[in-house]
């Protein structure tokens, strides 16, 4: 455990990077693990624990409440699931017990099943010498799956908050089994659990969690929210905070990403997402956000038109879809991602000063799955650029947007598109993640790659495709691609149950428009661009090849092992699945080869 050296409270910890060398070099096994689960770690390439895993393993261990706050990508979930997984591994199974043993709660269906995977993985490199029943509970589940689920009864449930009170109403779960069994809560990105409106689940929760039972609270971001709900589970708990709150700053993004911005009108925004993503000045993978489904859909038939794939992901997808999205993009099927982050509510006003259509508010006014979160805690694999196309609400949006990058020891950038509009947000942004006492200090720094020359030598046809990308166009798209979702979620989902790990039926970044892109617009001349772009653009390659390629790898495998499965049966799926399939794989196989002919031979 790392000892404090400051005057803090007795249970306080606070830890900064640089200190306890000699903590830093202990190993998994050396923090008193379980070896089934340090050989486990070894099979999937990890280590070395991360500062907070240092930290908050031992302690957990120990059986203490803890409250840990530590950055995004920092690894809170192993420092939780890891003594978590050894304490039950150790224990002698109680006899007659009728509730789960632990409980992991989370604000959203895709972190429960990102940790549900996170915890089967582990227990399955353990060899199948370990016997836990792990399953995972959504509020929309009916209640004869939540029966069988909770049979047995497991040993661990990922839920979110509401469903465990829907257990308990519906008869599925009874409240004296589940307080005479239960032995570990955790409530993972507490930051955010009573945003999403969970607040009395969690009440309701309280009465029944018994004295002795181990409480651990995680989060990325400090708020009050995380006070009242520390005050509300927790007793006397452990204190950690990596790396240290300073008494002026707290520092919430990763020193491994560097965040830059651009200063540009509304109008401007699509011009210069196209400079960044055609001229190349940007690495892949890259996370683009944007505020509104509309606008997700704006930018990607846009984006079209110049030949650049991208997928969408937002809360009006069904469930299926939006998992096998994430699986898709973290698997590197596709490079740009577009995801809109925000509630229904917020969508109705984008604060942008722009009044959405009544046809646009009607499509807005779809259900949007409340348990959606596509930002909050998701461990997106290998995401090198996150851009802001919008910028978030507020600053701790930022602080988990800026997150899907720089997981863990990776390094990561992020680039700000900001609007007049926009100013006074980003300028809350700042103030929350700079140093207030050296103003001159660029922690969000101009983006220093892209020049005027650069932009204004794409203007002209970016203004003439961006008045292509009508509202009814929008629309039709947005509409056509949920009818798409709808129908392949629902013909996904007797396939998934048998072949969780299956990604290749369907691409996700498939074209939308009807009208193929010309291929005037397909690349950029040389003479366009001015010698400092193409330095930018020469020097951004070589360290994408510094970095070994640009994620390609499991791209090409996707590709491959795809045209090999003639015999699946989802290949018969339509006429026009089959279709995308080969084209996409075609198309793959070009992409993943020299693209160095670009940007030389076609007009643009
Ligand atoms: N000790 C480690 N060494 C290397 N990689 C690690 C280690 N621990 C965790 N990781 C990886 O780092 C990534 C981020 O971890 P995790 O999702 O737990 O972060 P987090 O702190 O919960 O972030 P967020 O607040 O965004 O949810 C994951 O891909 C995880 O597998």
């Amino acid at each position: 455990m790392a000892k404090s050296k400051r005057e803090i409270p007795p249970n306080e910890i606070k830890h900064q990077e640089d200190e306890e060398e000699t903590e830093e070099e202990k190993s998994f096994d050396e923090l008193g693990l379980d070896l089934r689960l340090v050989h486990a770690l070894n099979k999937k390439g990890i280590q070395k624990p991360t500062p907070i895993q240092l930290v908050a393993v031992p302690l957990i261990l120990e059986g203490k409440d803890v409250v840990a706050r530590a950055k995004t990508g920092s690894g809170k979930t192993f420092a939780y699931l890891l003594p978590l997984l050894h304490r039950l591994f150790n224990e002698s199974s109680v006899k007659n017990k009728l509730g789960p043993a632990a409980v992991i709660l989370v604000p959203t269906r895709e972190l429960c099943q990102q940790i549900y995977s996170e915890v089967m993985s582990l227990i399955e490199l353990c060899k199948g010498q370990i016997q836990l029943k792990v399953v995972q509970l959504t509020s929309s589940m009916p209640a004869s799956d939540m029966r069988s689920a909770l049979a047995g009864p497991p040993d661990i449930v990922v839920s979110t908050p509401g469903c465990i009170p829907k257990c308990l109403s519906t008869g599925v779960l009874q409240s004296k089994s589940f307080s005479d069994s239960l032995k570990y809560l955790v409530l993972d990105e507490a930051d955010l659990l009573l945003s999403y409106g969970y607040e009395d689940d969690l009440k309701a929760l309280t009465a029944l969690v018994p004295r002795g039972c181990q409480c651990l609270l995680m989060s990325a971001t400090s708020s009050s929210d995380v006070e009242k709900l520390k005050k509300l589970i927790l007793h006397n708990p452990f204190i950690l905070t990596l790396p240290e709150v300073g008494d002026v700053k707290d520092e919430v993004i990763p020193k491994n990403v560097q965040q830059f911005w651009i200063s540009c009108s509304e109008r401007d925004k699509l011009l210069y997402i196209l400079a960044l993503l055609k001229l190349e000045l940007v690495q892949k993978k890259a996370l683009i956000f944007t505020n509104t489904i509309d606008m997700g859909f704006r930018l990607k038939l846009y984006l079209e038109k110049f030949g650049i794939k991208s997928a969408i992901l937002n809360a009006e997808l069904p469930q299926n879809s939006r998992l096998h999205i994430l699986e898709e993009f973290n698997a590197g099927l596709f490079d740009y991602l577009i995801a809109t982050d925000e509630s229904q509510t917020k969508e109705k006003d984008d604060g942008s000063g722009h009044v959405e259509s009544k046809r646009s508010r009607k499509y807005n006014k779809r259900k949007l799955d409340s348990e959606f979160g596509v930002v909050r805690g998701i461990d997106f694999k290998n995401v090198y650029t996150v851009i802001n196309f919008e910028m978030p609400r507020d600053a701790a949006g930022y602080v988990h947007r800026i997150g899907r990058t720089g997981r863990a020891y990776n390094t990561g950038a992020s680039v700000s598109l900001v609007s007049p509009y926009e100013m006074e947000i980003f300028e809350e942004i700042k103030s929350l993640i700079g140093d207030e006492e050296n103003k001159d200090s660029n922690v969000i720094a101009p983006f220093p790659l892209l020049t005027k020359n650069a932009v204004e030598s794409l203007r002209y046809r970016a203004e003439d495709v961006a008045k292509s990308v009508t509202k009814i166009a929008v629309r039709e798209s947005r509409a056509q691609d949920l009818r798409n979702e709808i129908i392949n979620s629902v013909k996904l989902k007797a396939h998934f149950e048998v072949n969780p790990k299956d990604l290749d039926l369907l691409k996700h970044d498939k074209v939308l428009s009807k009208k193929p892109s010309a291929p005037h617009l397909r690349d950029v001349p040389d003479y366009l661009l001015d010698p400092t772009t193409q330095e930018a653009c020469k020097m951004v390659k070589l360290a994408r090849a510094a970095m070994g390629g640009n994620n390609n790898t499991a791209r090409r495998h996707g590709t491959r092992k795809k045209s090999r499965k003639e015999g699946d049966p989802l290949k018969t799926f339509s006429v026009e699945a089959r279709k995308r399939a080969y084209k996409g794989g075609k198309k793959r196989e070009g992409r993943d080869g020299d693209d160095s002919h670009k940007h030389k031979k076609n007009k643009f």
